[in-house]
């Protein structure tokens, strides 16, 4: 089954300085298995995906949702077909090099929200500009703290915070260890938004608060995202979401290793 692209933009990816209105995501005949004769769980033959799109990934438990998103954010790679982001083909590259390229243009918010309870909220924040100096560079060129580096991403995670709802207790200097499951998941989605990566994935993050709080967390989201087109990839079990989305990318529909669709190994 072939996915068409909604166009939303043209900022140009990586690799293609004429600014033509390619797909942020590009799969192309993907196949991938968790290991070496074990078999294919997820088979997709085409899915694009343009910058700025809002998806909303649904599937049943155990149809590849978790998988899909491991391998966008290249924590895996695929042994067969082609996976671009911005331009970038994910399956040559190494280990490594997968790495780099996730720091610097995938923000990630996890299902447990993996924050770190010895640091502070504003640190944990901090977190991907120690590691990606480009998002490093963005935070910098937006804000002028006169030469100041550590006191600009201090400034940007408070306002991301506070944005989110969160810069009291980051003032206040709770612990992560004090916070609410809400508030550890607005801190996580804060630490994935600094530094604008091109593309934020969210894996469940909304499974532990009720729906009102789903809904504004969402919304919250979105606003982060409009500001530099983000284009975000959204994994929930909770269908009312669902309308609040660009697009659903249904996986029990486009994964070929699912069910009655064969897949040629
Ligand atoms: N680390 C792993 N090693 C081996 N097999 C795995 C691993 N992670 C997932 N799988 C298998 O891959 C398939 C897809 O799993 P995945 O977690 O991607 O599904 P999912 O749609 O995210 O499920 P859920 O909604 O329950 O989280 C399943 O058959 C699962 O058993």
């Amino acid at each position: 089954m072939t996915l068409s692209v909604g166009t939303l933009g043209s900022r140009g990816n990586l690799g293609e300085p004429g600014g033509n209105p390619s797909p942020v995501i590009a799969i192309r005949d993907l196949a991938f298995r968790w290991r070496r004769g074990a078999p294919v769980v997820l088979g997709i033959e085409r899915l694009e995906i343009a910058r700025g799109e809002r998806v909303f990934i649904e599937g049943p438990s155990g149809s590849g949702k978790t998988t899909l998103l491991s391998l966008l954010a290249g924590v895996v790679k695929a042994e067969q077909g082609s996976l671009r982001i911005l331009g970038q083909p994910l399956e040559r590259m190494g280990a490594v090099k997968r790495d780099h390229f996730r720091a610097d243009h995938v923000g990630y918010v996890f299902q447990m929200f993996n924050l770190i309870p010895y640091l502070s909220l504003v640190e944990n924040v901090t977190l991907p500009c120690r590691f990606s100096r480009l998002r490093r560079a963005r935070v910098l060129e937006r804000i002028d703290c006169g030469g100041r580096p550590t006191r600009c991403l201090e400034e940007e995670a408070l306002r991301l915070l506070d944005h989110l709802d969160m810069a009291e207790p980051a003032r206040s200097k709770r612990s992560v260890t004090e916070l609410s499951v809400g508030q550890q998941q607005r801190v996580a989605a804060a630490r994935a938004l600094m530094g604008s990566p091109e593309i934020l994935i969210a894996d469940e993050p909304t499974s532990a608060l009720d729906s009102d709080r789903r809904e504004a967390f969402i919304r919250l989201l979105f606003r982060e995202c409009a500001e530099t087109r983000m284009t975000l990839i959204f994994v929930s079990h909770d269908a009312a979401l669902e309308p609040l989305f660009d697009r659903t990318v249904r996986l029990a529909e486009i994964n070929r290793a699912l069910g009655s669709k064969p897949f040629g190994d």
